[in-house]
Parts: structure tokens; sequence; C-alpha cells
């Protein structure tokens, strides 16, 4: 295996010269488990660990390699590395993460492309999609949308499904598949590129795992476990995140990618909703809230109907989240400082008792 099947790109090298890195191996990271991360390289794959100086000069957990991440790494025996530097990251997909508020966690960097995938039946919601989108244009990873399960439905009802989704969003690909019948599956794969990589967000059931396993021609994903042994002496098992597809595209898919979204707080609205921010541009009052001024351009629009109103009501939705996840993060800021001036302050008296 080549570097570039593995997604190299000439920036990455370029970056590596200019970064005097030429001495070390390159890999990519395919999983990573309790700061142990599994890289892949072009010979091998070596179990690894960050070298304490890259350790001391983080200042958050975002300094740390994700999975997706290009690294440099110095092998000390077959199966074992250190890892010395992480590539500036292309895309970053992000969540809040659990527990911690206004704290962020990487699912995964470098991403290309993600498939926002709905089954036709249960799980379809357009306010679904809508948030997804916010989440790839956060990311800076491409957009595109598949509809599974489309052989549970009459073709007739798929038709209205695919008016309604383009009556909301227009320009991003829509495919239509099942994964039962095969229908839709052609279509994915000739628009996957080799070298790119690409990752499938979406709920629980919507048959993510059946088209990964389909477009990698394997079985299961969850049977090509490796056990990997540390030198804590310690066994861990970890499995691929990282998958090449039968036509040369690189799949990431890890357990996080699936709590990306529905408790997400999104950045990346305006893009997603391109035409009220385009509206609001032209509200009366610049802090217009879009809920009951007057000279409102968004609530004219709403009244002519040129503009969907379950659109609107997700979009106001989700920027109330989006207020509260910053002030939540303005919080934490403030209480870091405050720690911060304290440690300082502690460590004056010390002093001057010394
Ligand atoms: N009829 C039909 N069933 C499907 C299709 N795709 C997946 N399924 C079924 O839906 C169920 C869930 O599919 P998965 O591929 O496991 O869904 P997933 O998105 O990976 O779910 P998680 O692993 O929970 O995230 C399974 O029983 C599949 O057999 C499809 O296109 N048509
Ligand atoms: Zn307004």
């Amino acid at each position: 295996m080549t570097l570039e099947e593995l997604g190299y790109t000439e920036s990455l090298a370029t970056y590596q010269k200019e970064h005097h890195l030429d001495s070390f191996l390159v890999g990519r990271v395919i999983s990573e488990h309790k700061e142990r991360y599994l890289v892949r390289t072009a010979d091998s794959e070596y179990d690894s660990e960050i070298i304490g100086n890259l350790r001391f000069t983080a200042n958050s957990r975002a300094d740390f390699p994700a999975v997706g991440d290009w690294v440099a790494i110095s092998p000390f025996n077959e199966k074992d590395a250190l890892i010395h530097a992480v590539f500036p990251r292309k895309t970053i997909i992000e969540r809040q993460a659990v527990g911690k508020h206004g704290e962020k966690q990487i699912i995964a960097t470098n991403i290309d492309y993600a498939f926002i995938v709905l089954a036709v039946d249960r799980d379809f919601s357009i306010n679904r999609i809508e948030r997804y989108l916010s989440i790839c244009y956060a990311a800076k990873v491409i957009p595109m949308i598949i509809l599974t399960k489309i052989d549970l439905i009459e073709d007739s009802e798929l038709q209205s499904l695919v008016a309604k989704v383009r009556n909301r969003i227009t320009d991003v690909p829509l495919f239509t598949i099942s994964n039962e019948s095969f229908i839709g599956i052609e279509e994915i794969k000739k628009i996957i590129q080799k070298g790119k990589s690409y990752c499938l967000l979406g709920s629980s059931g919507v048959g993510k795992s059946s088209l990964s396993n389909i477009l990698s021609g394997k079985q299961s994903m969850k049977t090509d476990a490796i056990s990997t042994s540390t030198n804590r002496g310690k066994h861990v098992t970890s499995h691929r995140e990282l998958l090449i597809l039968e036509n040369g595209g690189i799949l990431i898919d890890n357990p996080g990618m699936r709590e990306v979204g529905m408790t997400d707080t999104s950045e990346g609205l305006d893009q997603t909703f391109e035409q009220i921010i385009a509206l609001a541009k032209e509200c009366k009052f610049k802090d217009c809230t879009h809920t009951s001024e007057l000279g409102c351009s968004v609530l004219n629009a709403l009244e002519k109907g040129e503009l969907d109103q379950s659109s609107y009501e997700n979009y106001l939705k989700m920027e109330r989240e989006k207020a509260h996840f910053e002030s939540t993060i303005a919080e934490k800021r403030k209480r870091d400082k405050h720690f911060g001036k304290m440690m300082k302050n502690f460590k004056k008296d010390q002093n001057k008792f010394k």
C-alpha cells in the first residue's frame, strides 16, 4: 500500500519537508484507544504513543492525535512507535464532549466527504438533514445525502420524499439506495474517489453498517478486530476504524461518529440556511431575532410563502442551541481564567515566604 492510497497529499508532503520531518515515518491514525494510537504506514501498522514533549505542549484535547490524523512516528521495534508530530488537519468533525460543558471532542479528521444517511421509513426528517449539514459545513467536510431502504416504499412515495427534500435543500447531491436490492449502489460507487476520505453520518439503524459492508466488500466490520500488545504489558483489542473501499476510497467509521448529531450544538448554520441568512441582511434592525420585529424580511418572506415554515422553525431552534453552547463556553473560559489567576497568586504568595 502507498501513502497516497491512505489519502496522503502533496500539501502534506510539503509540510513534512518544511518542518524537517523527513527522518520520520509518516502514517495515518486508524484507531484510538485510551491515548494509544494504531498508526498505519505504507508497509505496516504500529501501536503508538505520543512523546512527552508533545504531551506537555498540548493545550487541550484537540492537540492530541485523532482518528484520520497524519502523524510523524519513529518505530522502536516491529510493532511499537512514538508519535512526534501531528500534521495540520484539513477538516475536523467534532462534537460537544459528554458531561463536559462547552468542551469539544474530535471525532475524526481529514475527511473529505460525508454521507448523511437517512432511511425513508421511520427515520425520515428534513430537520435532521439540516442539522447534519450544519455539522458538515462547520467541519469543512463536503456533504452528500443518501436515502436508504427505498425497497420498503412505493416509487411514487419516494418521488414525493425527494421533492420535499429538494424543496428545502437544493444544492446537495442526493442518492436513493437499497442495501437489500442494491438499487442505487452503483451510483454511489461511481462518485467515490480513490484516495479521498469519507464518513457516514446518521441515526442508528438507517443502514450505515450495511452500506459500508457493501462498499468495502467485507462481511462485517465488527469482526475485523485486531489484537495489539502494549508495552505496559496489557492487551488491548482495537478495531480498524479506517477502511479502504473496493474502488480506493477511504471510509472512516469509528464509535464516536455514531454520536455526532442529535445532541450536538451546531455551527455551520449560515451555509445550511443560506436563504434565511440572505433575507436577514435586509432586516430593518441589525440585531433582529426574526421572531416579532417590524421590518423583518425573514418574517415577510414567511408571510408571502417564499420561505418554508419548517425550515424557519428549525433554524430558530438551532440558533438557540448555538447561543446556549456559546454561553457555556464563555463561562468555562471565565472559570479557567479565574483558576489561572488563583494559581499565579498562590505561587506569588509562596515565593514571599521563601
Ligand atoms: N429493507 C431494508 N433494510 C435495510 C436496508 N439497509 C439496512 N437495512 C436493515 O436495517 C437494519 C439496520 O441496518 P444497519 O446497517 O445495522 O444500520 P446502522 O445505521 O449501521 O445502525 P447502527 O449500527 O445502530 O448505527 C438491519 O436489520 C439491516 O438489515 C435497506 O436498504 N433496506
Ligand atoms: Zn429579521
